[in-house]
């Protein structure tokens, strides 16, 4: 499968450097147009076989998926640059902007020809540069086979949840904003480590190292969190001093509020 991204900035050049490690298409089938000759050296630097383009009309042709990964207010104005050249006969667009609906980006990338669009909607989180995204897809007008090879491709690069578009904004606030909440967490924790007396770097390595621990006690006990908080928490111990100032704090009522916000 030959794929455009359109926009190497950081999501498309996250999605780029997972694509160029994928087993599933050569490095060279990737282009990557972006006006900023920075941004393309950037990407040139994850794999140099990877095509650079200035030219996003020119680096449409050819391809099978194009990926607009463009911020959400240039979306209209950098669509128009490369519409004229879309054939929805055999070409699929997926766009990874947040909130553009279908409908918005059907006007948008209406070229006259009376094609019905063959769109997807992808959002995937920064972590697909190594292949640990979890990547929301819905479809709209694009055949079986095309959101196949989508989530097939995806798959290689983390989990994939193929969602009905109403479900986007939900997979956006939970895994895509969300991995930000997560190192926001990691972050606050790392500067408590400096407080508590460690230096910043054993500070991240013992937040790092604890939080890979809590995973994997997820995923080899099969648990939710509560179950194995409990296990932590002594009755009238020191963790629970520490859950009870967090729940004073207002700790899960922020996350809720982050999570409800960000849709
Ligand atoms: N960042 C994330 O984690 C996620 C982002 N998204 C969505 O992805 C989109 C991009 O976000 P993000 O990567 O963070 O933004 P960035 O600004 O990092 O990347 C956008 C890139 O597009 C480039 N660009 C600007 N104009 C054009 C043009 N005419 N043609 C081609 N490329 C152009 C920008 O160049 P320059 O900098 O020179 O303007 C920049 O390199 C947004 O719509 C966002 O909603 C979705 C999921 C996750
Ligand atoms: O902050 C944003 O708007 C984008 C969408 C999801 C992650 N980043």
């Amino acid at each position: 499968m030959k794929i455009t991204i359109i926009g190497g900035g950081n999501i498309g050049g996250a999605i780029a450097g997972g694509l160029a490690a994928s087993t599933l298409m050569k490095a060279s089938d990737l282009t990557v147009a972006d006006p900023s000759a920075a941004a393309l050296e950037r990407i040139k630097g994850l794999n140099s076989a990877i095509r650079t383009s200035q030219d996003n009309a020119a680096a449409v042709e050819g391809a099978d998926l194009i990926i607009l990964a463009v911020k959400p207010w240039l979306a209209e104005e950098v669509s128009a640059t490369f519409r004229d050249k879309l054939n929805f006969d055999r070409q699929c667009l997926a766009s990874v902007v947040a909130g553009v609906s279908f409908e918005k980006l059907k006007t948008m990338l209406d070229n006259g020809k009376d094609v019905r669009p063959a769109l997807l909607r992808l959002i995937p989180n920064t972590a697909i540069s190594l292949r640990e995204s979890v990547t929301f897809i819905a479809s709209d007008g694009a055949s079986e086979s095309q959101l196949n090879a989508v989530v097939t491709l995806f798959k290689e690069l983390g989990q994939t949840v193929v969602v009905s578009e109403a479900m986007m904004a939900a997979g956006t606030s939970l895994a895509s904003c969300g991995i930000a909440f997560a190192l926001k967490y990691l972050g606050d924790s790392i500067k408590g480590g400096v407080e508590l007396g460690f230096d910043e770097t054993q500070s991240r390595e013992i937040v790092m190292q604890t939080m890979r621990g809590a995973l994997a006690l997820l995923q080899a006990n099969g648990t939710m969190p509560q179950t194995e908080i409990d296990k932590v928490t002594t009755p009238g111990g020191l963790t629970l001093k520490g859950l009870d100032a967090m729940a004073e704090g207002g700790f899960s009522e922020a996350v809720r509020a982050g999570l409800l916000k960000s849709r």
